[in-house]
């Protein structure tokens, strides 16, 4: 292992993947090192089919990587797990549960046995509260907005108590008002918990006003870390004050220049 990637949270270590179909192989992600600090938020960005979600899927522990692999708190990663809880950009909750029947089950799953009932009760309650969806325990999933679908996807994650938030273009669906409004709810939740988050985004201005570090992606096959930005902003950060901030602009414009003119996307024929 790389001496960088000794004392790091959560390692990636050399990570390749390839499938295979009706006799050829796809090499998807070849050597992807990365290594990530506790209470750190990272971003990836990259065109799309590099391999963003492939990536993290075998960090959630639901694809085996081909070569390399990842390390948790000094624990390899072979399977999934409630150490790290995925929220993906279609909400994923079950329609015939209420909210709270839905966050119920992840939290029974994870703390039957360990909390009592009225605990586990007053923990998703908790939850619920933190994306502000209390009011609406009782509802189900067809009777609510997509930005709150999307909110009690995140309690149900946040509820599992995860080491590490995997966030798979959380707010991909949502219109731009709600997209918004959930980027600053879940910049609130990161400052309240300090807990570790990576999420993929398509979107630029997003992964600069959420990151620490933003993770870029070259375009496939055989994807890899094109390069990685350090964001220096302070938070809490307000997207009215950084209209008009030389970092943020900076940060910006690197991506864009990473995306748009060094790894211009094309269209595979
Ligand atoms: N289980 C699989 N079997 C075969 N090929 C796969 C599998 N999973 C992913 N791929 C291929 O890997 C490539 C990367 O897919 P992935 O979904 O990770 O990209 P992405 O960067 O997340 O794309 P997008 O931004 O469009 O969501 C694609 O070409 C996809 O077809």
């Amino acid at each position: 292992m790389d001496a960088c990637l000794k004392d790091a949270y959560l390692k990636i270590d050399h990570v390749g993947i390839s499938f295979s179909r009706a006799g050829t192989t796809s090499e998807v992600l070849r050597d992807v090192t990365l290594r990530i600090t506790a209470g750190e938020f990272v971003s990836i960005i990259g065109h799309s089919g590099c391999g963003k979600s492939t990536l993290l899927n075998i960090v959630a522990g639901l694809l085996r990587a081909s070569t390399g692999g990842v390390i948790l708190e000094e624990h390899e990663v072979n399977e999934p797990g409630p150490d790290r809880a995925v929220v993906f950009q279609n909400h994923s909750l079950l329609p015939w549960l209420t909210v709270y029947e839905n966050v119920a089950l992840a939290v029974d799953k994870v703390f039957r046995g360990k909390r009592s009932r009225a605990e586990r009760r007053e923990w998703i309650m908790e939850n619920l509260a933190l994306v502000n969806m209390a009011h609406a325990k009782d509802k189900r999933p067809a009777e609510i907005s997509g930005g709150m679908k999307q909110r009690v996807g995140i309690a149900r994650a946040l509820a599992m108590e995860p080491k590490i938030l995997l966030l798979d273009e959380p707010f991909g669906a949502l219109d731009a008002l709600t997209r918004a409004h959930l980027q600053d709810q879940v910049m609130e939740i990161h400052a309240r918990l300090n807990n570790t988050m990576i999420m993929i985004t398509h979107d630029v201005d997003e992964a600069v006003l959420l990151s620490d570090r933003i993770v870029m992606m070259t375009n496939g096959p055989a994807a890899t870390i094109g390069e990685v930005l350090t964001v220096n902003l302070a938070r809490p950060r307000r997207r009215l004050d950084l209209v008009d901030d030389h970092e943020y602009n900076r940060c910006r414009a690197a991506v864009i220049e990473f995306l748009y003119a060094r790894n211009r996307f094309v269209e595979a024929a």
